[in-house]
């Protein structure tokens, strides 16, 4: 018996060791860049972290982060010798975990910190602002704290806003940005020299895509001119099209918000004859609200997104497939994201426009939809009833305060952010990787994009939820 035993933790020990020999030599850890890369030692004070004195903490060896601490990008374990294992690259990708960290790399009393929002709006934003301002000063002891206005222009363009905890005190309840936003502006050289005038040490960058890329510039500028000053992205996108992180904070929000729109087409449609409800939710280039609203939701009979195309005539076709939900339950909801069917909708040259910040300027697929959805029914049903009732609340699902689960988020991310910095990591973002918190190179994330995957089993969800054909012409 104790023999059996033996072998029995044997084997167990065997196998754990047997993983731990696979996983490790399969992962590469992505280093954030660090200001020891380019400033002399001579010239970097590390001090303890302040937080082994603070009388709300009480830090053990295991309360610090150690620098050589990784998260992995995907927790999936597979067996390699199985052929029919789809391995993807990002399997065995690592970051560095966040979190406070023993010694830090600047003296609190002589940081001045900068906080910038930049783009459009997110649910949160102004949660992260207050949390990078409470967080500096509670956690480090760091008092000079300033907020730019109006995005990246408000380096050069005003003055910078000194930012004090009680001042931010209640920021987290209101939507928006109360340091307000704007698109374009960028430019790189009025930047830095800003930051170097006002001796700035950490700059937290709070944007989508547009503003990362914006980051990484600003980031290599500082890295060329060998300034000692960290540079942290912390991602904002409604439109969850950051890549990398798990998802990006306010998008929660933005699809419980969405729900009150979708409610309501559902009982107007319900409400009518031949009632089709139709809602435009945001996503310029991706369908994540969408496709998370149809899910949450179950009165969704088809989402359109801009990753799957669709088309309107024939067999396989949208009209088709809501006949069919007409004749079977006698209303119809269709959800579609801001970017779908672009393709569909005639423009003319002058209507291909771009935003300052040289995005596209969409095209407004839902009054389209509707109006085609009209001509269809009267051409091919003349004399019967039909009702299109289209809900557009593209900006009431993202000026609102976050819920209490992105304000959650928000802090913890923006915690991340101030330890990095004071960690004196620069030119990264603090993200949430696998459900835990990492600092990911601001490059990578302002190089990857989160599209809905059409092939994954969660569009496969959404199609066995509504049933809506998969708009592949036969
Ligand atoms: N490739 C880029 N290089 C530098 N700055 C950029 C770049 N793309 C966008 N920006 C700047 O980033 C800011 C926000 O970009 P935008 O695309 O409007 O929003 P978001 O960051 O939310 O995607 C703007 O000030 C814009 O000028
Ligand atoms: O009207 P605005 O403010 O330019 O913004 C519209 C766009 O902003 C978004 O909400 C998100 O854009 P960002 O890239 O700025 O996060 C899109 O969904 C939408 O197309
Ligand atoms: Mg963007």
């Amino acid at each position: 018996m104790a023999e059996n035993d033996r072998k029995l933790n044997n084997g167990v020990e065997e196998e754990t060791i047997e993983l731990q020999k696979l996983s490790l030599s399969g992962i590469k850890i992505k280093s954030v860049p660090h200001l020891s890369d380019y400033i002399p030692n001579s010239q970097l004070k590390t001090v303890t972290n302040p937080l082994a004195s603070s009388p709300f903490y009480h830090p053990t060896d295991t309360f610090y982060i150690s620098p050589s601490s990784d998260i992995l990008l995907k927790q999936v374990l597979y067996d390699l010798s199985d052929p029919t294992t789809r391995q993807k690259p990002a399997y065995g990708i690592a970051y560095h975990r966040s979190g406070p960290r023993k010694l830090i790399y600047f003296d609190p009393g002589n940081v001045r910190a900068a906080i910038v929002t930049c783009g459009g709006l997110c649910p949160g934003m102004n949660t992260v602002i207050r949390e990078l301002v409470v967080g500096l000063s509670d956690l480090y002891g760091v008092h000079q704290i300033f907020g730019i206005r109006s995005g990246y222009r408000g380096f050069y363009s005003s003055d910078p806003m000194p930012l004090t905890p009680e001042m931010v005190h209640n920021w987290h309840k209101q939507g928006g940005t109360a340091l307000e936003t704007s698109r374009g502006g960028f430019d790189l050289v009025k930047i830095v020299d800003s930051i170097e005038s006002h001796g700035f040490s950490h700059v937290y960058i709070v944007g989508g895509d547009g503003t990362m890329r914006g980051a990484v510039e600003i980031y290599n500028e500082i890295l060329r001119r060998k300034i000692p000053v960290a540079v942290v992205g912390i991602p904002k996108t409604v439109d969850n099209d950051v890549g990398i992180i798990d998802k990006s904070f306010g998008f929660q929000t933005a699809v419980e918000t969405a729900q009150q729109a979708i409610n309501a087409a559902h009982v107007e449609a319900e409400s009518a004859v031949n009632g089709i409800g139709l809602v435009k939710l945001m996503g310029r280039s991706t369908g994540h609200i969408a496709l998370h609203a149809t899910l949450s939701n179950r009165d969704v009979d088809c989402c359109l997104i801009p990753e799957n195309e669709f088309f309107l005539e024939g067999k396989g076709g949208l009209f088709e497939f809501i006949e069919h939900k007409l004749k079977r339950n006698g209303h119809a909801v269709v959800v579609v994201a801001e970017g779908a069917g672009q393709d569909l909708i005639p423009k003319s040259k002058e209507e291909e426009r771009r935003d300052d910040s040289g995005n596209p300027v969409l095209l407004n697929v839902g009054g389209w939809l509707k109006s085609e959805l009209h001509k269809w029914w009267k051409r091919d049903h003349p004399g019967e009833l039909v009702t299109v009732k289209y809900i557009d609340p593209t900006y009431m699902i993202r000026a609102v305060p976050a819920n209490a689960t992105d304000n959650l988020y928000c802090t913890l991310l923006a915690h991340s952010a101030i330890h990095g910095a004071m960690a004196g990591y620069t030119g990264f973002v603090a993200g949430q990787v696998n459900g835990n918190y990492a600092y990911i190179p601001v490059k990578e994330v302002a190089e990857a994009k989160n599209v809905v995957d059409t092939m994954d089993h969660q569009w496969a969800w959404v199609r066995s939820v509504t049933n809506q054909p998969d708009f592949q012409r036969a």
